[in-house]
């Protein structure tokens, strides 16, 4: 097994080659199966804040398949003194902020700040027992070695590998969605 420098370079020109068809096709797919675990868990009926977030390069576009009631429970990441934070606003709401180093849509500094029950994670890889391997920034490990939250790592198929080289303070996935599958790991 390679280091997580060497992996992260890998996934990361596995996602490049995918196109532009491709990578919506996908993101559908994903975005139905994801639409399915949230009715499961009741996310709706319960009002359960989720967090999610606004992807970029070749994320999975979770939101294609969502209901109109859900973008009143979304909460996306924000940068809050060297950490992160979640923030309820819908989709539209969102604006372009260079908050964590690179551009990414997040929520105004007015929206709520909130602790979502469930969080969507991105990832560059994934494994079947619930493994992964982030951006190497390590804002969602420590957000969530705090957090009592249900975890769903999204990717696709193709992000999904055999083993990830982990630390101590890697934090485990409770599901991984793909666009094949809804893994639920038994811890
Ligand atoms: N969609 C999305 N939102 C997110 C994250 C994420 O991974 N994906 N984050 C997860 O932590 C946080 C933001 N942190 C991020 C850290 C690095 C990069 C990034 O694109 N890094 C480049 C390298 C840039 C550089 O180091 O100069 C890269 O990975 O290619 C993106 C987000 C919160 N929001
Ligand atoms: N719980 C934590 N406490 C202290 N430092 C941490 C913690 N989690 C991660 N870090 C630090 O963050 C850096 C990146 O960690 P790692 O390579 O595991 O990130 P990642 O999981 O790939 O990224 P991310 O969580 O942002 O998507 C490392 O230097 C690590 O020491």
């Amino acid at each position: 097994m390679g280091t997580k420098a060497d992996l992260r370079k890998n996934l990361k020109s596995r996602l490049a080659s995918l196109s532009d068809q491709d990578y919506l096709e996908l993101s559908l797919k994903v975005s139905v199966l994801l639409k399915h675990l949230l009715n499961d868990l009741h996310v709706i009926q319960q009002h359960l804040v989720i967090g999610v977030f606004a992807p970029i390069e070749k994320e999975p576009k979770w939101f294609l398949d969502m209901e109109d009631e859900l973008e009143k429970l979304t909460a996306y990441p924000a940068y809050a003194k060297d950490r992160m934070v979640f923030r309820l606003a819908p989709r539209a709401e969102l604006e372009i902020t260079q908050d964590f180093g690179v551009g990414i849509l997040g929520p105004k500094l007015s929206a709520k700040e909130m602790t979502p029950k469930i969080i969507i994670v991105p990832g560059l890889g994934f494994t079947s027992d619930g493994k992964r391997l982030g951006r190497g920034k390590g804002f969602y490990d420590r957000y969530l070695e705090e957090a009592s939250v249900i975890k769903i790592g999204i990717g696709f198929e193709m992000q999904i590998e055999q083993d990830i080289p982990t630390d101590p303070h890697d934090v485990k996935m409770d599901f991984v969605v793909t666009d094949h599958r809804i893994l639920k790991i038994n811890r």
